[in-house]
């Protein structure tokens, strides 16, 4: 059973839970958490004969059906239109995500699936220091780190269990969502440290990955050309990989990272952590944009999420794809079949 927040009301979220309630049964049990009249709106916008049902409070859903969307209801605080965002209602877009963490919390769902939220319109609406889900989601389980790792379809799976292509990618992070020149002194040892610790084991956990191997990108140019442009990879990346390979993890780096995404260098490479958002994500997302998953990792709960944003100029237009959407469900029911 997984809670499935609609995200950004002005966005693609509601169009793509309708489509999701109308494509056909889902590969789980899913449970929409947003606004019951918005979706019965963006149904008959798209022209979906999809049924909101809403459900009351202690009301279990009904098994999966065609065309039947149920939904635990979170009022919109202002009436909502594709593409027009409203700083009313950020605080109907994180109260969607509250009901969902609570929902794991308490064992009323096995997993959340998020569609895309709009960073910009939370932070304008007040909430200083909002960074995305990865993040709320961070505080919201009290725990000190996470990381956000991408993969697309093809590699959702172990190595082992066929993992074909070259287009099969996981990447990971070591920074998120921060101005670029905030970067290089956000990369500690002791936090890269503990993101490896939790990529190597999640990927064991949630991925069947039993000895996992993982590539690290340099922060620099070349990996820094030996010091000559940048010393993170010297004073920073290097020390800490070092201490890892002495507990046992199987690094490869710091590389540079133009190279490392290349098929040769991928070769039995199990993961790679970038070290910020756009050395990344632009290839993970040129390999398989709509078909990729987004995945917080560290957390005491299962969350997954769709590889794209808001698409404000989609919204109501019936022309958002599907695909990572479908991509996450289908992860997320997988990893809550593995259990916590
Ligand atoms: N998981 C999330 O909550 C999430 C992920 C990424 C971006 N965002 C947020 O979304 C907002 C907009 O970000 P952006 O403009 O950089 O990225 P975006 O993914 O919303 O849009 C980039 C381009 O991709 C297209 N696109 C996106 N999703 C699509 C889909 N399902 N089908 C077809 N085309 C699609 C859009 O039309 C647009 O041309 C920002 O506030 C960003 O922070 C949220
Ligand atoms: N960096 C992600 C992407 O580009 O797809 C995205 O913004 C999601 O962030 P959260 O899951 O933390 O909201």
């Amino acid at each position: 059973m997984l809670a499935l927040t609609c995200g950004e009301p002005a966005g693609i979220g509601p169009d793509l839970a309708v489509m999701l309630a109308a494509g056909g049964v889902p590969p789980a049990r899913v449970v929409a958490v947003g606004d019951p009249v918005l979706l019965a709106e963006r149904a008959t916008l798209l022209g979906l004969g999809v049924e909101i049902h809403t459900l009351a409070p202690g009301e279990s859903p009904p098994l999966p059906r065609r065309g039947v969307l149920p939904v635990w209801p979170v009022a919109l605080r202002s009436a909502a239109h594709p593409g027009c965002l409203d700083v009313a209602n950020a605080d109907h877009v994180l109260e969607t995500l509250d009901v969902a963490i609570d929902a794991c919390q308490r064992g009323r769902a096995d997993g959340m699936v998020t569609a895309p939220l709009h960073k910009g319109v939370i932070l304008d609406a007040g909430h200083v220091g909002f960074t995305g889900h990865t993040e709320y989601l961070r505080d919201a389980c009290g725990v000190q780190e996470v990381v956000m790792m991408l993969a697309t379809d093809s590699a959702l799976h172990a190595r082992e269990a066929g993992w074909p292509g070259e287009t099969a990618l996981r990447v990971a992070l070591a920074t998120t969502h921060l101005p670029l020149r905030e970067v290089a002194d956000a990369i500690t040892a002791p936090r890269l440290e503990r993101l490896l610790r939790i990529l190597h084991a999640d990927l064991q956990r949630w991925f069947g990955v039993s000895a996992p191997r993982i590539a690290v990108c340099g922060l620099n140019p070349h990996a820094g050309e030996g010091g000559h442009l940048g010393r993170e990879e010297l004073d920073v990346i290097i020390p800490a990989l070092e201490g890892l390979r002495a507990e046992g993890l199987a690094l490869d780096g710091p590389l540079p990272a133009d190279t490392l995404f290349t098929p040769r260098h991928l070769e039995g490479v199990d993961a790679v952590l970038a070290m910020y958002h756009d050395q990344g994500l632009p290839v993970l997302k040129y390999a398989g944009f709509g078909r990729a998953a987004n995945i917080t990792l560290g957390l005491p709960l299962v969350r997954t999420s769709v590889d794209h944003g808001t698409a404000l100029d989609l919204a109501g237009t019936g022309r958002a794809d599907l695909g990572s959407l479908r991509v996450a469900v289908a992860l997320a029911a997988e990893m809550a079949g593995r259990g916590v």
